[in-house]
């Protein structure tokens, strides 16, 4: 207990050492005393230290070690200065020469700590880390990262780090805008005639109809035109497989723009087919009466059965989440009134009875929309599914080809690459990955590539709330509670119809980084009177569907009461016409939240891909919207700053 005692403080610990009773050094000898005390410990801290900061390298090379957790400042390690010297000061050493699994620490030690003061390049081990971290993860690489000084003369310094987004040179920019100034109307492309009617049912109370940038790109490229739109399509070889590459801003209609000639394409093919079958059946008719001339007393051959196998779709469309199935499902469904075809919208969120009936449907099913992991698992047993489809869609491309899908999307694609004569990737976001990927797997690949991508459009605002400032004092809840009331109580538009302002009902989407968040986030806002559900994946799929449903139309929304449970507010006051939901990227994706004017980006996302597609849920076709976002204790500051400026000069976010 003595020792302990002595231990705790250094003065004591002194006089304990040397004999001396408690108070009997004079003032000026106990602060040398002290200091050199001080001096002593730092010496044996530096060794601990070192182990400690050194630790999480192990994990980054692979060792089960946890990294360590983070600690508050005042006792935190200097550690960028440590990785820095470890890493740059030599090459990272060869596991192999290690004695065991771990790392040799007294190796380690020899090292001289300020030897990388004279580095001027970067080690190769720092190179792959970076490159590895921006292929698997896209975030940030923190700043210690840039050994690279030719960045910091950049405009982009932080964004520039990142090196995510496939970068559009601005010529081919400029050379797609003269092509899409040439497209007035849907009526210039050569879609059959009721596909052409399609589109006005799909796109109705629109008084702007006609084609979007995305549009005027990708429809004659898809429909197979030549350069010069005037001249027909020419017909290529039937078995040619032709890859495409959509990349277009948030919000512009990648959806119709890849539908409509798929949609075109497989009823041209359905009236070849018929005009092919009516010929075999001519035939079949015609062989079958020679034999019964020849041999008379025969017997009349069983009869074939020719019912189609009615589960084999000529198209497929892959998204990436039920949400998504359902938002292009409804799309097809309503192109399907002027056109006949059948779509199968399928999801793991519907019963086995549901997916059956609508893919074994005995009057067949033209296009499936579904989700890669639910289609390659139905596609292992029933492997024939696939065995007629001509089209294949990638919808949100960059997720469905990044870790977690790509194995059941390359299956899928696998399977149907034998029958298959377009493959067609969406995509608003480019990472670098996917364009590495594509290059080496379609070279021949067409790019339609819009020139605002990458790029958030100026018609969506972006302000900055400093949450470390007055009145927050770093409280992001209280923050974010803030917003949403300034925004609530702001005064509505001004209706010259009604002669006053009008009172819509706000919809607010707050995202969150992590889901955890979006819970207790929902509920500090519930208790501060505002109407806020959250929206991630384990939310009941019935209040999922409605409450996105409120989001997704600009109807009137219902009252609280049929959306979800009242709130529980502690206060008596509560924020009348403004409806927010709390969510993760799970919202973010391809969702078209037309009715979202305002968004609140609560976290700093962790790239800018989740930037353009959390943004890109307001200010859609053309629309006005608002993001916010909040900057708290330790965010990225610098990369808040560049996107705003980014997109106040127009510019795409690489
Ligand atoms: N030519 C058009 N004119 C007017 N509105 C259109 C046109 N084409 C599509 N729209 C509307 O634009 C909205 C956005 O379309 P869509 O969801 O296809 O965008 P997107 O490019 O796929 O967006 P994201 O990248 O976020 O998924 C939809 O509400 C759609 O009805």
């Amino acid at each position: 207990m003595l020792r302990l005692a002595a231990r705790s403080c250094p003065l004591c610990e002194v006089r304990s050492l040397l004999g001396q009773p408690a108070q009997s050094f004079p003032p000026f000898q106990q602060t040398r005393l002290y200091a050199q005390m001080q001096r002593d410990r730092a010496a044996r801290y530096t060794e601990a230290e070192q182990r400690d900061a050194f630790s999480h390298l192990d994990n980054a090379r692979g060792s089960r070690r946890p990294a360590p957790r983070s600690r508050p400042s005042s006792d935190r390690p200097r550690p960028s200065r440590m990785v820095l010297s470890e890493t740059v000061a030599r090459p990272p050493p060869a596991r192999e020469n290690q004695s065991g699994s771990s790392f040799s620490k007294p190796a380690r030690k020899a090292q001289d700590p300020f030897s990388h003061l004279n580095t001027t390049k970067v080690s190769p081990f720092l190179e792959r880390q970076r490159d590895e971290k921006s292929i698997t993860k896209d975030s940030y690489p923190s700043r210690r990262h840039d050994g690279d000084r030719k960045h910091r003369s950049e405009p982009y310094h932080a964004l520039k780090m990142q090196r995510a987004l496939h970068e559009v040179p601005y010529g081919s920019r400029s050379a797609v805008k003269r092509k899409i100034n040439e497209v007035d109307s849907f009526d210039d492309f050569p879609l059959i005639e009721s596909v052409q009617q399609a589109v006005k049912d799909a796109l109705p109370n629109l008084e702007y109809r006609n084609p979007t940038p995305a549009q005027a790109v990708a429809i004659p490229a898809l429909l197979g035109l030549r350069e010069n739109r005037r001249t027909r399509r020419s017909p290529l070889p039937r078995s040619a497989l032709q890859s495409f590459l959509l990349a277009a801003e948030t919000g512009s209609g990648k959806t119709l723009a890849y539908l409509l000639p798929t949609i075109d394409a497989i009823k041209q093919e359905e009236v070849l087919d018929a005009e092919e079958t009516a010929r075999q059946d001519a035939e079949e008719a015609a062989d079958k009466e020679k034999e019964k001339r020849e041999d008379l007393f025969g017997l009349e051959p069983p009869e074939l059965n020719k019912a189609v196998d009615p589960a084999r779709p000529r198209a497929i469309v892959l998204v990436p989440s039920a949400e998504l199935v359902a938002q292009v499902g409804a799309v097809a469904k309503s192109l399907s009134h002027a056109v006949k075809f059948r779509a199968a919208p399928i999801s793991a969120k519907m019963t086995a009875t549901v997916i059956r009936s609508r893919l074994f449907n005995e009057n067949g099913v033209d296009v499936v929309i579904s989700t890669p992991p639910l289609l390659a698992s139905i596609a292992a047993s029933n492997p024939n599914i696939l065995s007629r489809v001509t089209h294949l869609i990638v919808d949100e491309a960059d997720s469905l080809f990044d870790r977690s899908f790509k194995p059941s999307t390359t299956e899928i694609l696998e399977r149907a690459t034998p029958s298959l004569k377009k493959l067609i990737l969406c995509s608003a976001t480019i990472p670098r990955y996917l364009d590495k990927y594509l290059a080496e797997q379609y070279p021949d690949m067409q790019r339609l590539v819009t020139p605002n991508l990458h790029a958030i459009p100026r018609r969506i605002q972006l302000g900055v709330v400093d949450v470390n400032k007055e009145p927050y004092k770093g409280n992001k809840m209280l923050a974010c509670a803030d917003t949403i009331w300034q925004i609530g109580k702001a005064s509505g538009d001004y209706d010259p119809a009604d002669g006053k302002e009008t009172t819509p009902t706000k919809r607010i989407l707050v995202f969150v980084n992590e889901r955890e968040d979006t819970e207790a986030v929902t509920e500090y806002l519930v208790k501060k009177g505002i109407d806020a559900v959250a929206f991630h994946r384990d939310v009941n799929l019935n209040r999922q569907a409605k409450t996105l449903a409120t989001f997704t139309n600009s109807a009137p929304a219902p009252k609280p009461a049929q959306t979800h449970k009242p709130a529980r507010a502690d206060t008596s006051r509560t924020l009348p016409n403004t409806k927010v939901i709390v969510t993760t990227d799970l919202g973010s994706r391809g969702i078209d939240t037309v009715a979202v004017r305002h968004v609140i980006l609560y976290d700093v996302p962790h790239t800018t891909i989740d930037f353009i597609h959390r943004l890109g849920r307001t200010g859609r076709m053309g629309r006005r919207g608002r993001g916010v976002v909040l900057v708290g204790p330790g965010d990225r500051a610098d990369v808040v700053r560049e996107v705003r400026d980014a997109m106040f000069r127009g510019e795409a976010l690489i």
